[in-house]
């Protein structure tokens, strides 16, 4: 089977090379028999242990919390940083790192593009208009995503997109942005963009800290989504699906995700997350993998039948 390498991946390949002792990585991204590319363990992991961590490509709150967490990093604001109105950063350099994105956004009114989303529950068009605004600032390439897997997508759901389209296409008209900077914002780049951030995108729950966080947490719940925002990864992305995982990703007080072991991994195994609540039992999973992401799950609790 052929070794896919990330560009991350061939970064670190050549400092390997040329520090054999000192970084041995413990995964490697290569083709499985079965799911596509997946991630491997190239040397025994213990229960608890972290194989890596991994900084968003592109991250976005949920509408809910739009107000209550860093525009760029999802760092849950404190009193002094939330100013009740508009949208805030939780630090000089959230603030600086957002310039690839919020120069260009806030030339435009978002407003029918945002209550577009809000109505429809829509929330992975904002992560396109985010990376559609950090290719126009010329901080990204519009082929960013094109490594990751796409979601199929049905006739409906192409249709479903197009108000999206237009009014992202409109939002950046109105802010005199050139025909040739939105060169790239073409229907079929929209729909190939929502199409892989649909299986690809994280739904990020932060680790809760402290008494006071759980108690807001709790009602948070309640009222709305536990979710802080939604955030696509490189590496992250080619990790397959268990029922039964051996790994798992979590958030503690940002964006910034860890991949750790959730038991011993052997040599070689390949290292699988959970999409989805693995309480559900076998049809549950089984139909929600494949609405959702469009696949059957071979992993063995569901051959199992479990
Ligand atoms: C987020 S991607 C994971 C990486 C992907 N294998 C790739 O090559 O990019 C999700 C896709 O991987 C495949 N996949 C993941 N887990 C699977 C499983 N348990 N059984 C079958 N296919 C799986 C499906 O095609 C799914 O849509």
């Amino acid at each position: 089977m052929p070794t896919f390498h990330t560009p991350l991946l061939h970064h670190h390949s050549r400092l390997q090379q040329a520090f054999p002792t000192l970084i041995r990585l413990r995964f490697e991204s290569r083709f499985t028999e079965s799911a596509g590319r997946g991630v491997f363990a190239t040397r025994k992991i213990g229960a608890g242990d972290l194989i890596h961590t991994a900084k968003p490509i592109l991250a976005h709150p949920s509408l809910s919390t739009i107000n209550t967490v860093c525009y760029f990093c999802l760092k849950k604001l404190t009193s002094t940083e939330f100013h009740g109105k508009g949208v805030a950063f939780c630090s000089q350099e959230c603030k600086e790192n957002a310039k690839v994105f919020y120069e260009v956004e806030t030339k435009a009114d978002w407003l029918a593009f945002d209550d577009y989303c809000r109505n429809k529950g829509l929330k992975y068009p904002l992560l396109v208009k985010r990376l559609a605004c950090m290719v126009i600032s010329g901080a990204a390439s519009a082929e960013s995503l094109d490594i990751l897997q796409p979601s199929n997508l049905s006739h409906e759901m192409v249709l479903e997109m197009e108000e999206g389209y237009g009014l992202l296409k409109r939002g950046f008209a109105m802010a005199n942005i050139s025909d040739e900077q939105m060169a790239f914002l073409t229907k079929k780049w929209y729909n190939s963009v929502l199409a892989r951030i649909r299986i690809n995108a994280f739904r990020i729950e932060l680790a809760v800290g402290s008494y006071e966080d759980l108690l807001s947490s709790a009602s948070a719940c309640v009222e709305a989504e536990a979710a802080v925002g939604n955030a696509v990864y490189m590496l992250p992305s080619l990790y397959n699906h268990d029922c039964d995982p051996n790994a798992h990703i979590v958030w503690i007080d940002s964006a910034d995700a860890q991949l750790k072991a959730l038991c011993d991994v052997e040599e070689d195994e390949e290292l699988r997350i959970c999409y989805i609540d693995v309480s559900m039992d076998r049809d549950a999973r089984q139909s929600f993998l494949l609405q959702g992401f469009g696949f059957k799950c071979n992993c063995l609790r569901c051959s199992s039948g479990d």
